[in-house]
């Protein structure tokens, strides 16, 4: 029997290219994929952490940074209860897209979602663009956590993650989430579930 004590939904969202997908494999498979595609829609990734004792599952989503899967992704936030939202730190552009992200984070994400900004690619020590204090800025004001991670080189990918779990597992136990555990973070075993059938990469 598969048993766990709490299933979170994890979303991962932000620009195309930035990492996402390659975090999400990191953390699940402990790999740094080569060649990468862009992900197609949404994929999905299960992964189960131990947290003061207690497992829980982490059901992370992984949605397409390209602007023509907006309307797709977006019907993933509702459910969250963290989402993920990643620039990359090389990349001006990728930084400055971010309050967009936060529009459609307000827009379409529960109210309490526990939100984490990260800036990855930091093994690229010369490219970088965005210093980390600038990160850290903003996701203060925003009321966000924030961290730095290599998917490359394993930085900081685990302690993001365990991160997210510790904290959902503190909120549930807390009651401090909208809907009762036994519904909402427990709702389906979900253990047959290993990879999503409609999700395609190039
Ligand atoms: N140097 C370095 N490259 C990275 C890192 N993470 C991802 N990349 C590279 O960045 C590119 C994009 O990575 P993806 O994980 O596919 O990006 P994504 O955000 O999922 O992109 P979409 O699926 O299009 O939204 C790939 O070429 C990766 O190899 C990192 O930590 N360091």
């Amino acid at each position: 029997m598969d048993d766990y004590k709490y299933l979170f939904k994890v979303v991962l969202i932000g620009e195309a290219g930035v990492g996402k997908t390659c975090l999400v494999r990191r953390f699940t498979q402990g790999l740094f994929p080569p060649g990468q595609g862009a992900t197609i829609g949404v994929d999905f990734m299960i992964k189960s952490v131990e947290v003061n004792g207690e497992k829980i599952k982490l059901q992370i989503w992984d949605t397409a940074g390209q602007e023509r899967f907006r309307s797709i992704t977006q019907s993933y936030y509702h459910s969250a209860n963290a989402l993920i939202l990643v620039y990359d730190v090389c990349s001006q552009l990728s930084f400055d897209n971010i309050p967009h992200w936060i529009q459609e984070i307000e827009k379409y994400a529960n109210t309490k979602v526990f939100s984490y900004l990260v800036g990855n690619k930091i093994d690229q020590i010369n490219r970088r663009e965005i210093p980390s204090h600038i990160g850290e800025q903003f996701a203060k004001r925003y009321e966000m956590k924030f961290i730095e991670t290599s998917a490359k080189e394993a930085e900081n990918v685990d302690a993001l993650f365990y991160d997210i779990a510790t904290e959902l597992t503190k909120q549930a136990h807390q009651q401090a989430l909208e809907t009762d555990k036994g519904v909402n973070f427990k709702a389906h075993n979900t253990s047959t579930i290993s990879s999503c059938s409609t999700c395609l990469r190039f």
